[in-house]
């Protein structure tokens, strides 16, 4: 099967330290990926690589058979869009006008959007339920909103790769199942960090697991999320058992005495 993104051997050092030690995955057609681990085990600097805000040490990141490095900026931002941590609204403009951005890999210059464009990021903004925001500025909306904003201008890039780095950070319980079931259903390769494991399990077909910059599992949920992985790479002892519907592991902690 030709994987949408196929990550070989990827190492990066960041001031003389070795955050992430040949890290390999893959992610097929339509298929989710969450990449999980404690803080500081590399995630973020994995996924920076991948939406190409940082340059890997070693290995290589394929694209579709392409080799990312060998692209330009424009080419891979048509392929790839990213939802960053770092946030990425912080101008003076209105929702819309941040949504329209995405369209930026595809559009000439100061070209105008025609109809379709708009049509376009007025149903991302639809999607991602903030069409009654359109016209409001994005440095008053809430953490959540913003966030569904920042989505939306990733869905209008129209990208085959989706690389979301924590999604949920300030959603809503609701937002935060609307979003992880709208990427479930997008048809779009997506790699993903999540810090909810619950979630995690009920949202991605394959979880890859790092631990002080190394993959130390990988496989289906059900394969990784074990009471052992637990214990061993997050130092937290809890329960794991299957969702009555789902079957998907689920893990139920207690705070102890
Ligand atoms: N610019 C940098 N220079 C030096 N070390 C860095 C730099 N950026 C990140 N690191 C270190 O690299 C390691 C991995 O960081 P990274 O942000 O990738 O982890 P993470 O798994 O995403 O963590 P979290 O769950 O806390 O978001 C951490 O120890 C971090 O302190």
């Amino acid at each position: 099967m030709t994987a949408d993104l196929k990550v070989d051997g990827l190492s990066v050092s960041l001031g003389g330290v070795t955050v992430v030690e040949s890290l390999s995955l893959a992610v097929g057609p339509g298929q989710v990926v969450g990449l999980i681990g404690p803080n500081g085990s590399g995630k973020t600097t994995a996924l920076r690589c991948v939406y190409r805000a940082l340059r890997p040490s070693r290995g290589a990141i394929w694209i579709d058979g392409q080799d990312l490095s060998a692209m330009t900026l424009r080419d891979s931002a048509r392929v790839v869009a990213a939802l960053t941590q770092e946030g990425g609204a912080d101008l003076d403009f209105t929702v819309e006008e941040v949504v329209a951005l995405g369209r930026a890999p595809h559009v000439r210059g100061n070209q105008a959007l025609g109809p379709r464009e708009r049509e376009l990021c007025r149903q991302a903004m639809e999607r991602m339920q903030v069409l009654h925001l359109a016209g409001r500025g994005v440095l008053a909306l809430s953490g959540g909103e913003r966030r569904r904003v920042l989505v939306a201008r990733a869905l209008v890039q129209e990208p085959r790769l989706l690389v979301l780095d924590e999604p949920t950070n300030h959603l809503d319980l609701r937002h935060q199942i609307r979003l992880l079931s709208m990427l479930k259903g997008s048809g779009l390769g997506v790699l993903v960090t999540l810090h909810d494991l619950n979630l995690a399990a009920s949202a991605c077909d394959h979880l890859v697991v790092l631990a002080a910059g190394e993959v130390v599992a990988s496989g289906t949920p059900g394969e990784v999320l074990t009471e052992a992985l637990l214990r061993d790479v997050f130092d937290v002892v809890a329960s794991v058992v299957p969702h009555p519907l789902t079957g998907v592991p689920q893990v139920l902690y207690d705070l102890g005495p």
